[in-house]
This record gives C-alpha cells, sequence and structure tokens, in this order.
C-alpha cells in the first residue's frame, strides 16, 4: 500500500488508540540511528512469486501446522509456537514484544527480522536491537525514510500480510489468525479490530 494510501487510515488509528504519531516518529529515527542495515532487497527476492504462509498467534495455530507451506513468515509470538513444533520461519514481522532469545540464534542463522518501530517500544528497540546479527529490515507506521519502510498494517498478524503482498507473493495463506477472539485483553480486542478491518482490504475475512 502506497504512504498516500495509509496516511488517513494511520490517522485514524492513532485517534482510536489515542496515539501520539509524533512518538512513532521518534521512534522510527532511534531505530535507524541504531543500524544501517537493509535486507529489503533479500527479502523481495525471498517472497517474490512464492507461496506465502503467514503465521498469526491465535491459539488455533498449534492446530493449524500441518496447512503451512511455502515461505514461513511469523508474526511475533508466532515464531515461539512454530519453533516449539520443529518449524523454522524465514521471516519474523515484530514489534519486539513477542520474541525472546531464540530469534537472535534464528537472526544469526539467516532467518529475517522485520522490526517495527511505535511510540510504545523505543525501550525494546534500544534494548534489542544491537543484539542482531543477521539480515533487518525496519519499518515504521508513520512516513517511511532512509532504511525505514512502510508496507501498510497494523499489528505484527496483519503487518506480515501487507508485507507479502508488498513482495509480491504468488499467493499468501493465513494460519494462526482468529480476529474475533473474545479471550483476550481490551486493548488486544482493540488491535485485532484494526487487524480484521485491515485484511478485509485485502479480501481476507478472519
Ligand atoms: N487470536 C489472536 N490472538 C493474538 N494474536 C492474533 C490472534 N489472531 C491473529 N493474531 C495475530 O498474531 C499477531 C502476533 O501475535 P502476538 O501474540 O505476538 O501479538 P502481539 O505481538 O502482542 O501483538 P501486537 O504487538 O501486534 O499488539 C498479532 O499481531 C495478530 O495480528
Ligand atoms: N504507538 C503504538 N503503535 C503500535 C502499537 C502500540 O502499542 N503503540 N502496537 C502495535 C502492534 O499491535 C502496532 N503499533
Ligand atoms: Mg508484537
Amino acid at each position: 500500500m502506497r504512504y498516500e494510501e495509509w496516511e488517513p487510515i494511520y490517522h485514524e488509528i492513532c485517534d482510536y488508540f489515542s496515539f501520539d504519531p509524533l512518538e512513532d516518529d521518534k521512534a522510527a529515527h532511534i531505530l535507524s540511528n541504531l543500524t544501517n542495515q537493509d535486507a529489503t532487497q533479500k527479502l523481495r527476492t525471498l517472497i517474490n512469486n512464492q507461496v506465502v504462509t503467514v503465521c498469526g498467534n491465535a491459539p488455533t495455530l498449534e492446530n493449524e501446522i500441518n496447512k503451512i507451506s511455502g515461505i514461513i513468515i511469523a508474526a511475533d509470538a508466532a515464531s515461539g509456537v512454530l519453533i516449539k513444533n520443529d518449524i523454522t520461519p524465514d521471516v519474523i514481522v515484530t514489534d519486539l514484544d513477542g520474541i525472546d532469545d531464540y530469534a537472535v540464534e534464528l537472526n544469526k542463522n539467516g532467518t529475517i527480522l522485520v522490526v517495527h518501530a511505535h511510540g510504545d517500544n523505543i525501550s525494546r528497540i534500544n534494548s534489542w536491537v544491537l543484539k542482531f546479527e543477521g539480515p533487518l529490515v525496519l519499518t515504521t507506521q508513520g512516513k517511511p525514510f532512509g532504511n525505514v519502510y512502510n508496507f501498510g498494517g497494523f499489528t505484527d498478524g496483519d503487518r506480515a500480510v501487507f508485507l507479502a503482498h508488498a513482495m509480491q507473493a504468488r499467493k499468501v495463506n493465513l494460519v494462526g489468525f482468529c480476529l474475533d477472539d473474545q479471550d483476550v485483553t481490551p486493548m488486544k480486542k482493540g488491535k485485532l479490530l484494526w487487524a480484521r478491518r485491515l485484511l478485509k482490504k485485502l479480501g481476507y475475512e478472519c
């Protein structure tokens, strides 16, 4: 999605959650200043024209492992579920609140980390990013610049789907997405509602 198309949606999201866009920009600049890494071309080569499975972290993921095929993109904590099931994600899309030290090891061995900056993860950016030795792609939900991209999307899960579309995947399958999950906090419910709205724009009903 082009930024011009994304921007009005982004402002609606900021109004909904009372997020401050200036804090998002501050986070994106902190991230960009920590590393000049840019594995976007590697990511594009990996995904272009391929079948991709994006794994969300709904409780159903564990029962849907057998549906995974092609290039595997894990949304944040879904990566831990995959690892427990002996599956190595090719890509992890994360705002750094759902991963653990295993992500540093995976990244060292080639898993691409797509690290998202926002106003509420600045401390996580500062504590995690310098530990990563492998390929990184940096993202923002605000205006992109330099080595910081915006492919559209909001939560780790729907952002992963927007990313796969932006990288021209041939087909994008979703597993572990249950966006009307009622067994979550009010904040999470709001985030899943937005994920659902955004994925609907790409033609997915989940
Ligand atoms: N029922 C569900 N519960 C949680 N996540 C879900 C669910 N269904 C789909 N997802 C997707 O899985 C992604 C990764 O889940 P995780 O539990 O790591 O969330 P998170 O990292 O705390 O979410 P975020 O940081 O995006 O707020 C979410 O961003 C969401 O898009
Ligand atoms: N400012 C801000 N932005 C976000 C947040 C968040 O908690 N705060 N969470 C996200 C993942 O769902 C994506 N973007
Ligand atoms: Mg997260």
